[in-house]
């Protein structure tokens, strides 16, 4: 049966690209759309300012955007998040507290320890949180209890998906750096960066971006306490992490230059890492979800690649291209990575985790 989504922020550039993943999905359709008192009572095509290259689906210009009330969402069996992180807070506590599931793309809850941080192509396994709460509340009785669950930084979702199966394969990575050159789509449309800034420069800082990478990948690739209610992230001593981020005139796609060096010794060959990318098959795909990725890295030869107009498209976003794979003088092994920041880095990854929680009839 089909499945009724909510999007919260439906207006930004996240919720835009949500509705886009949504008006063709097969699983989901969309039952309410919320924003700010600005565009609330509005049609869904007046309130909006489009900016995808795509057309808006005509499914959507009609539906009339609501105040972000949990009762005007009440029907929802999935309410995706959007919203600008000043107000996410609490919404989100509110549509919770109501008794909905909630996917959310701001940072809010990102550091709780009982909400799962799921970057779905890298750790979907940490859905196991959210079951657990909701095995519990049966076996008591208890009505199903709402819940949350976040999308990672859009950055970091990029630099954990060759990480993955790299540890996996070799073990613990004992340090990485990373610089980034992160998309105008990135820093959302509310108001947006102004042409004035971005065209023919560089801005080296993008506030809390860096704390936000260095302390996300440590909780995507960490563990559970012993009875699986709580998440525990890596330490410092366990693996090191160093970002530094620049926004540059580009549309959408976030690439990142990384450097990094394994805690075993000797470490694997160019060749075993390159292969390991290349064979890495995440469980989305594996469980048959409709988004998943058919590659989920796509490791490229050609010198100059990749590039964020040529690869961001790949497995329609949701595929990271891993290219520059070559031995670092300093540390082991350096690469270049780009992600798409709003479909695989934001909404394409709520779509993502939504189907993984239908194919575990969590939904
Ligand atoms: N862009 C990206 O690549 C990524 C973004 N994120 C996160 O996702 C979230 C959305 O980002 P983005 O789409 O870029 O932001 P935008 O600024 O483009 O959109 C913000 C949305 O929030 C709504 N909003 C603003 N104020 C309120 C309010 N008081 N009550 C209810 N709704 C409100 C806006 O509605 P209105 O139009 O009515 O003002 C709009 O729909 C943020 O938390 C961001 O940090 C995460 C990963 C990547
Ligand atoms: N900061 C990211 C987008 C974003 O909003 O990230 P977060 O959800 O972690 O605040 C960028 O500028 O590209």
């Amino acid at each position: 049966m089909v499945k009724k989504a909510g999007v919260l922020g439906a207006t930004g550039s996240v919720g835009q690209r949500f509705i886009l993943l949504l008006s063709e999905h097969p699983d989901f359709e969309i039952q309410a759309l919320g924003a700010s008192s600005r565009s609330a009572g509005r049609r869904y095509e007046d309130a909006v300012t489009w900016k995808q290259t795509s057309l808006l689906p005509e499914s959507a210009k009609n539906i009339l955007v609501s105040e972000c009330s949990a009762a005007a969402f009440a029907g929802c069996d999935i309410v995706f998040s959007g919203l600008d992180a000043d107000y996410a807070g609490e919404i989100e506590k509110q549509f919770v507290e109501a008794g909905l599931a909630v996917v959310s793309n701001a940072k809010n809850y990102r550091r709780n320890v009982d909400v799962p941080l799921i970057v779905p192509i890298v750790n979907p396994e940490h859905v196991s949180v959210v079951e657990k709460k909701l095995t519990d509340a049966q076996a008591k009785g208890e009505k199903k209890p709402g819940y949350i669950i976040c999308i990672s930084n859009c950055s970091t979702a990029g630099l954990v998906a060759p990480l993955k199966p790299l540890v996996e394969k070799f073990g613990p990575i004992d340090m990485l750096t990373t610089t980034t050159l992160q998309a105008i789509s990135g820093a959302g449309f509310s108001p947006g960066i102004p042409g004035i800034d971005i065209l023919d420069n560089i801005v080296p800082y993008i506030s809390g971006e860096e704390d936000k990478m260095e302390w996300e990948t440590k909780k995507i690739l960490g563990g559970f306490s012993a009875d699986g209610s709580e998440f525990v992230p890596l330490t410092h001593e366990q693996m090191k992490v160093s970002a530094q981020c620049n926004r540059v005139a580009v549309s959408d796609g976030h690439t990142e230059c990384i450097s990094l060096k394994f805690a075993n010794r000797p470490p694997p060959s160019l060749e075993q890492v390159k292969q390991c990318l290349r064979d890495y098959v995440c469980d989305a795909a594996k469980l048959g979800c409709h988004s998943a990725p058919k590659q989920t890295i796509h490791v490229l030869e050609q010198a100059d690649r990749p590039q964020p107009r040529l690869d961001r498209d790949r497995d329609a976003g949701y595929g990271v291209s891993v290219g520059r794979i070559r031995e670092d003088p300093v540390l082991d092994f350096k690469m270049v990575v780009l992600s798409h920041n709003t479909i695989i880095g934001a909404a394409g990854a709520g779509i993502l985790i939504a189907e993984i929680l239908l194919a575990k009839k969590l939904i």
